[in-house]
């Protein structure tokens, strides 16, 4: 479902791991022995000589980027910048990187070219010993900490026992370069008003469910914490933002949840094919560049293929145009149908739980409609497009379970039920998954799905429209930008049901054509 071995790890819809983890999403962790091209990453890492650091390197790689962002036009470093990877390096006692620098992006710190780079270069190696895994926690916090707190929330308490320590913190240079509370996009930061903005969205409710996650690891973790007269200050407040910057940079390891320094500040591009990659032999994290790239041109990787709800939520930010996009939309059986128990029962016994591309168990009504994999580039947007497949086409359309759910809704006899079930044993146990006989059925099926597409693409019409008379509640950017987001999410949303309202049409037309009506 997800060629990304690794990901960053979102937090949203986890009931995985990190919960989702990966957290909500599913992750695949591969350790680079098992990755396709793995002996080219070994071998790579083997010819790669291996330079000591030393002090006036340090001061070489100051020198060069100082020029080099001159040169580009770009911010130029803050001395904090400048220092970090010269004190990661230190720290690991080996060298992590020297075609990369930390600069300033319009989307934050970032890792740029400090020389040329050839696809397929090693880019950077982070050791085990200089990421933060749980282990990190202080002994005697560990001790106190239930078995029953997250990993995520073992990694918040160490962020905030990190920062209270200040001076004395061992990970000092990275807490001072995580997220502050006002610069954090994330939904979970955002107000009732601004939420209100994507409502029509199932970003909504995911971020109502993440808050109050949050809320409820935060009761767990206090008790413990106020043991600590330097922590019990801690605030709901602080433990979000925490929360936040383990969703937005961890990566699910072989150790398990680990925040990965220097390499976390790589941004996310989501046609990249570069991907964190972690050698469990030589006990280090690497990056392989996808492509050339020269002198201060920014370095990005794939956090995974992430639509922009996942993007929104778990890392605030969302791509103008992403090709993961995706909609989750709702069915259900009316209440006043008199076959709602029969159909109930028998979409409950016979329709596997639904996944979702990221691994969440959905309830049986929900569905997540998503693009077809096979990308074509559109002409007019310029971007690689994908589409949700025509009949004719290879690709499967609608999720299927989301067409037998159909097929079930619109039985009108429970002959018509128990045929359907009894056809399902005869098959492979699972429910409507083939057309229906009767064309008629299956047309009315389609065409019922059809128009509940078409009423929900109104509404996102209508939220789309409504953006842009909404006022902005004070003269921040933050308003203006969270409303870009919006925008991007629900146009994405909209653009996908628009492609799925175009198959079904297509598929109902090439249906019609076969129903036989009777002579008169
Ligand atoms: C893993 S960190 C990357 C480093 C980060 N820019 C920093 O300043 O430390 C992930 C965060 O970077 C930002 N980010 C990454 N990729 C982005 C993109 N393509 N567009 C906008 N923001 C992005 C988001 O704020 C996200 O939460």
């Amino acid at each position: 479902m997800n060629d990304f071995p690794i990901h960053l790890l979102p937090s949203s819809y986890s009931c995985i791991p990190i919960s989702w983890h990966p957290a909500h999403r599913k992750t695949d962790v591969f350790t680079t022995t098992m990755l396709h091209g793995g002996s080219r990453i070994s071998k790579l890492l083997q010819s790669r000589i291996s330079l000591s650091f030393n002090v006036p390197h340090r001061f070489l790689i100051k020198f060069e980027f100082s020029s080099l962002f001159q040169a580009k036009g770009l911010n130029t470093l803050d001395e904090e910048s400048v220092e970090f990877l010269p004190w990661l390096e230190r720290k690991a006692g080996a060298k992590i990187s020297s075609v990369l620098s930390i600069g300033k992006s319009p989307h934050g710190r970032s890792l740029f070219a400090s020389e040329n780079i050839q696809s397929g270069d090693c880019i950077l190696k982070v050791p085990y010993s200089v990421q933060i895994t749980p282990d990190n926690l202080l002994p005697k916090i560990k001790a106190l900490l239930s078995d029953k707190i997250e990993t995520i929330s073992k990694l918040a308490v160490i962020l905030l026992v990190e920062q209270k320590m200040d001076q004395d913190s061992r990970w000092g240079p990275y807490i001072c370069c995580l997220p502050r509370h006002g610069e954090i996009h994330s939904t979970i930061f955002w107000s009732e008003y601004e939420l209100d903005m994507i409502h029509q969205s199932s970003v909504y409710q995911e971020t109502l469910n993440q808050k109050a996650k949050i809320e409820k690891d935060f009761a767990a973790v206090v008790p413990d914490l106020q043991q600590f007269p330097d922590l019990e200050s801690i605030t709901l407040q602080d433990f979000m933002c925490a929360y936040f910057s383990v969703t937005s940079r961890a990566w699910e390891s072989p150790k398990g949840l680990s925040l990965i320094p220097f390499t976390d500040f790589m941004n996310h591009d989501g046609v990249s094919k570069s991907i964190v990659l972690f050698d469990d032999d030589k006990k280090l994290s690497e990056v392989i560049a996808d492509r050339n790239y020269a002198p201060g041109e920014e370095v990005l990787i794939n956090y995974g293929k992430l639509p922009n709800a996942s993007l929104l939520l778990d890392f605030g930010f969302t791509l103008p145009y992403n090709i993961h996009d995706q909609v989750e939309i709702q069915l259900n059986i009316p209440y006043d149908d008199i076959l709602h128990e029969k159909k109930l029962e028998l979409l409950q016994h016979l329709t596997p739980k639904i996944k979702d591309a990221i691994g969440r168990n959905c309830s049986e009504d929900t569905f997540i409609i998503k693009l077809n994999p096979t990308s074509t580039m559109s002409k007019t947007l310029g971007h690689k497009s994908k589409e949700v497949r025509s009949p004719q086409g290879k690709g499967k359309g609608l999720p299927q379970a989301l067409r037998a759910f159909a097929r079930v809704l619109c039985c009108s006899s429970p002959q018509e039920l128990s045929d359907l079930a009894m056809e399902a044993e005869q098959i492979d146990g699972r429910l409507a998954r083939r057309p229906l006989k009767d064309s008629r059925r299956e047309f009315k099926a389609h065409q019922m799905l059809s128009s509940h597409i078409t009423n929900s693409m109104q509404k996102y019409d209508a939220a789309i429209k409504s953006l842009a008379l909404v006022n902005s509640p004070s003269t921040s950017n933050t308003f203006a930008l969270r409303r870009q987001m919006a925008l991007d999410l629900l146009t994405g949303e909209l653009r996908v049901l628009r492609s799925a309202s175009a198959w079904l049409k297509n598929y109902c037309v090439v249906l019609k054509s076969t129903i036989n009506y009777p002579s008169h």
